[in-house]
């Protein structure tokens, strides 16, 4: 019977600040605000002979990579069914919302391919963005990954995947 354990990675620099607004309705938005993000990942798994699940520096990396790439940027929905979202030529981005216009330049904003900027759709986001198409955790005998993005203590979202191979 094979052992299986969960690693779980929630170090202090697996976060990230970021602004974005959370859409509830046709015309019903917050304000612009922030927060600085915190990521949990867990990994479940077989434990082999050598006494180890995997080198879990390598999920770490790759999380930590996600963070920055998230790091001091506005995100916007880019699959809004209330908000639109257009580019002009430098990339500058303006987004309509029930009659306002907001603009950003290319340098500040994200556009997610999410519906909302909400913790449901960040930690969809992040745990599709590190676990791909699942080769690299089947590889090594990862058959669980939780994902936990929170927007401040005590306040989180989870995502899973789970190998059915
Ligand atoms: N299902 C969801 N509901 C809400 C989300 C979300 O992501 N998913 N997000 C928000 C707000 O964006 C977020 O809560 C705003 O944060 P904050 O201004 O800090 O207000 P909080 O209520 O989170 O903090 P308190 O200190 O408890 O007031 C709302 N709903």
């Amino acid at each position: 019977m094979a052992r299986t354990t969960t690693i779980e990675l929630h170090k202090e620099d697996m976060k990230f600040a970021a602004g974005h607004f959370t859409i509830f309705s046709a015309t019903h938005r917050e304000n612009l605000h922030g927060h600085n993000f915190a990521v949990f990942v867990s990994l479940t798994g077989e434990v082999l002979a050598d006494g180890m699940l995997a080198d879990y520096d390598i999920f770490k990396g790759a999380a930590l990579k996600q963070c920055r790439a998230w790091n001091e940027t506005f995100m916007l929905p880019g699959n809004s069914r209330h908000l639109h979202v257009e580019k002009d030529a430098r990339g500058d981005v303006l987004a309509r919302f029930n009659g306002e216009e907001l603009r950003f330049l290319a340098r500040d904003v994200t556009i997610l391919p999410a519906e909302n900027v909400s913790l449901e759709e960040l930690a969809r986001l992040f745990g599709e963005g590190l676990v791909g198409d699942g080769g690299s955790f089947r590889a090594n005998r990862i058959s669980h990954v939780v994902v936990k993005i929170s927007s401040e203590p005590g306040q989180w979202c989870s995502w899973e995947w789970r190998d059915h191979g």
